[in-house]
């Protein structure tokens, strides 16, 4: 029988009448098909191959039709198989027909005997045996195709030591391969396009792991210059260029084959116990092509390369050694750090590693995304080469499961422009957000400047006592705008007082910096002041007032405040005065108040001792005289909390006052930090002290005064002491636990409704919840109503204990200590008339604003008197 050479032998045929005959057998036999085809030692059971069975029926299509949908999916990698014929040398030693152990069963599968009854089969795009050069090229032509359309491409040569890939690729002047073809075929469509393609042939090998360029002949000579070392580089656009490599640009086919035979004669080859003609490196063709008026082009310059990999060796095999061995080695290294970015890709990793090797490094911008990539993996037909091409052959399925472009199912497409279109939504709200508040603060901003030109010169606060030393421009006219529409929104009674503001970190810093440097010229706390009616048998009118602490520094005379005052200005808001004035002389009290006020004429180093100073003379000798400005009446009570500033300046002690002015700022800060509320601003006023006429001082109560540790949140002391010594006049009786003291408050009219002032803050009645008001007007926490198991959980009754405690425990401290009769006097009298008529004054004042809608009705609070 005559065969020609490119048809199938006989044995072919007959082998493709054998599948014929066995894809009709029953698949009862198909596990053992299975199992002779992958080879595996342990039996299929019959339950696997009953699921197998039902997938293979429920397929849709013939296998066929199943490989061609499989082909649509699959990605940017094509893989084509050649198997090498067999040598005249091979045939007569033993192999028959020439086909050894590696059948390939049509275009597209290739089988492997393994021996035993037992094979394995492969599926690649193209099976090539027995086929020409024109064979194959016909099915990498549209390859070539794609990169006229600006694609970028790589077509390569894979397999072990000669099984052909030099064959493949350069061929013979007989059979010229895949490059002179592919050169041929790219001049051909040039000249037979509209437009105008540049293009540059560049040739060079990777040899023991360094890249030589083929077009530039070697040195020879010690005197030959050394050709310049490429490089790989990474330009901009992710594409990969070869510094120093010689690109050389051809007009013509000859020209380029002509660079391309050059290049041939400088390849390192070698003869191996394997091929006698072995390539002893990679050899990498790049051909560029540039065109400039075609814009349908992917891109205007693009680039395929042709690779002649160095064979896959094992070095038992081969034994090599020596240089040989080297060569192999390098060449197998790179070959697998080529799998591992073939395994990569496979597998959609985020990190593909390129890097590994010159070789994939080269072939970076040719293997991903966007480009096409074609492998010819070349297996020998020997069965003595089994193993080899079994492992070639799994490596090209891997490159075959490569998809290097990531297709999108409709779902993911959807779900991603919904996300898309969400976040546009967002920017837009957002923005359209951010143009209204700009409009708002610009609105305030104007608001703000003509109130401040409206106020008079000495109530202005200048933009320098904002703090705003540290802040950049545009962050302050931002807090500003912020701070101005705030206000402007706020009810009244929620605008915190220049102590109380809450600041910001940078403001907050600025303003420990601002507080060392500026003082504001005035800060004063408003003079509260309301008649009550007194419902007992007291029969005159009564006034709760507390009185105005006026800091001032004078800028002109520059008359500097001490440490000591000017960290009292910071705690202004405890400094807290509450006088009971029978009501006639309450007007007037309040008048001249005002008009204290009003003339700023207090100054700040002289305030707070001139306050005391007066109100003890209004105590023990004028008690005709006015507490704080205007006549005192008789039977009126002072209470106040002491002042740090005087205690620490009655002490004496700079260096203890410097040394915990630090924690007093801190403490402050902290406390301007939180913005008032109601409850902390009762919380506040409760733990005041009561303000009693100077008592001589002893000298044992100075030291342990001087030897105690303060505690700013305990006002002046924290512990009883003696006034003189410590409060210029004042002193504290029982500590915060057991003093209670009554906040300052104040009946205002506001713009729209009654207000409540307390302690310079202005609330709403319907403000104080029943607890609250209850609990903290009257000077006891709120915890003590609700849950001490130890007293009477009315809130009535423990209100009455704990001030009949305190009273109880103040005179007997007034009676241990001699203080004299003309005070106890008045203590007696303050236990008749004066102390719990402060809480019947609160009780009328709270319910002349109307606490009775709270559920108290008057006899709640007479019941709350002693
Ligand atoms: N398809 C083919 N038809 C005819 N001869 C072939 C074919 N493939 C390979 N040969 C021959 O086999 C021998 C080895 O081929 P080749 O040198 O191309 O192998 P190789 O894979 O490049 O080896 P190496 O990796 O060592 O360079 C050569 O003599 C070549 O002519």
């Amino acid at each position: 029988m005559n065969h020609s050479p490119g048809d199938p032998p006989a044995a072919y045929i007959h082998f493709m009448q054998m599948k014929a005959m066995d894809s009709k057998k029953s698949i009862r036999d198909l596990g053992e098909t299975i199992h002779s085809l992958l080879g595996f030692k342990s039996p299929i059971n019959s339950a696997w191959v009953k699921s197998v069975c039902q997938i293979i029926k429920s397929l849709p299509n013939e296998d066929g039709d199943a490989a061609e949908e499989f082909s649509k999916i699959k990605g940017n990698i094509r893989v084509f198989c050649r198997v090498r014929p067999l040598t005249l040398a091979e045939s007569i030693g033993g192999l028959g027909f020439g086909f050894g152990a590696v059948v390939a069963l049509d275009t597209s599968n290739l089988l492997l005997e393994l021996g035993n009854n037992k094979s394995k089969r492969y599926t690649f795009d193209k099976v090539f045996q027995g086929s020409s050069q024109d064979g194959v090229f016909s099915e990498v032509e549209p390859v070539i195709k794609s990169v006229l359309d600006g694609y970028n491409a790589c077509i390569f040569a894979y397999g072990q030591t000669g099984t052909g890939k030099t064959f493949t690729m350069e061929g013979t002047l007989e059979s010229p391969g895949i490059v002179p073809r592919t050169i041929e075929t790219l001049f051909k469509q040039t000249e037979d396009s509209n437009h105008t393609f540049l293009i540059t042939f560049s040739m060079l090998e990777i040899y023991l792991g360094k890249l030589r360029d083929l077009l530039v002949p070697q040195a020879t000579r010690s005197t030959d210059p050394l050709p310049p070392c490429l490089s790989i580089q990474t330009d901009p656009n992710g594409g990969i260029r070869i510094e120093n490599l010689v690109s050389i640009q051809v007009s013509d086919f000859n020209q380029a084959l002509k660079l391309y035979r050059f290049g041939c004669q400088l390849r390192s080859t070698a003869s191996t116990n394997s091929n006698t003609t072995s390539s002893r490196s990679h050899c990498m063709i790049r051909i560029s092509i540039t065109c400039f008026d075609a814009p349908e082009r992917r891109r205007e310059t693009n680039k395929i390369w042709l690779v002649d990999l160095g064979g896959s060796e094992r070095v038992v095999k081969t034994k090599a050694w020596g240089r040989r061995l080297d060569e192999g080695r390098a060449i197998n290294l790179s070959l697998s750090a080529l799998g591992d970015v073939i395994h990569a890709l496979q597998r959609s990793k985020c990190h593909i590693p390129y890097r590994n090797s010159k070789l994939t490094r080269v072939l970076k911008d040719s293997l991903g995304d966007d480009s096409k990539t074609l492998m010819l993996v070349h297996v020998s037909p020997k069965e003595e080469d089994l193993c080899e091409t079994i492992c070639s052959l799994n490596f090209a399925s891997r490159a075959k499961n490569v998809r290097l472009g990531h297709e999108e199912s409709n779902e993911v497409k959807n779900q991603r422009e919904a996300a898309m279109q969400n976040l546009q939504q967002k920017i837009k709200e957002i923005e359209d957000e951010r143009q209204h508040i700009r409009g708002k603060l610009q609105i305030s901003n104007r608001k703000l400047e003509v109130t401040r030109k409206r106020l008079p010169l000495e109530d202005q606060v200048e933009p320098s006592d904002l703090s705003t030393e540290l802040v950049p421009p545009s962050e302050l006219e931002f807090t500003k705008s912020i701070k101005g529409n705030v206000r402007s929104e706020m009810p009244s009674f929620m605008r915190s007082t220049i102590c109380s503001r809450t600041k910001t970190g940078m403001e907050r810093q600025t303003s420990l910096d601002s507080r060392r440097k500026r003082r504001p010229t005035s800060q004063r706390a408003e003079s509260v002041s309301f008649p009550v009616k007194n419902n007992s048998e007291c029969n005159s009118d009564y006034s709760i007032s507390r009185s105005t602490c006026a800091v001032e520094f004078n800028k002109k005379t520059g008359v500097e405040l001490d440490n000591a005052t000017v960290y009292s200005q910071d705690i202004l808001e405890c400094d807290i005065k509450t006088v009971i004035l029978p009501d006639r002389n309450m007007s007037q009290m309040t008048s001249n108040h005002r008009n204290m006020e009003k003339r700023g004429s207090i100054k700040s180093n002289k305030c707070n001792s001139t306050k005391v100073s007066k109100v003890d003379q209004w105590f023990t000798l004028h008690k005709d005289e006015p507490t704080i400005s205007g006549p005192a009446p008789r039977n009126k009570w002072v209470l106040d909390i002491p002042l740090l500033e005087n205690k620490q300046r009655s002490n004496g002690e700079k260096m203890q006052r410097n040394g915990n002015k630090k924690q007093k700022q801190a403490d402050l800060d902290q406390k301007e930090e939180d913005k008032p509320t109601l409850k902390d601003l009762f919380a506040e006023e409760s733990s005041s002290s009561l303000i009693f006429p100077p008592q001589s001082t002893t000298d044992d109560q100075k030291d342990s005064l001087d030897s105690s540790s303060v505690d700013d949140s305990q006002g002046c002391c924290g512990s009883l002491s003696r006034p003189d010594s410590c409060c210029n006049g004042s002193e504290i009786f029982g500590n915060e636990d057991e003093l209670y003291g009554t906040p300052m408050v104040q009946a205002v009219e506001d713009t729209d409704h009654s207000m409540i002032e307390i302690g310079g803050h202005r609330f709403s009645p319907f403000d104080i919840d029943d607890t609250f008001s209850i609990s903290q007007v009257f000077g006891v926490s709120v915890q003590e109503l609700g849950g001490n198991e130890d007293m009477d959980t009315s809130p009535q009754s423990s209100t009455k204990e704990r001030l009949k405690s305190q009273r109880a425990l103040f005179i007997d401290d007034l009676k241990q200590k001699d203080h004299g009769m003309a005070f106890m006097k008045s203590q007696e009298t303050a236990k008749k008339e004066g102390a719990w008529l402060i809480q019947e004054s609160w009780a009328s004042a709270l319910l002349g604003l109307g606490f009775l809608d709270l559920g108290f009705n008057q006899d709640f609070f007479y019941g709350l008197i002693l």
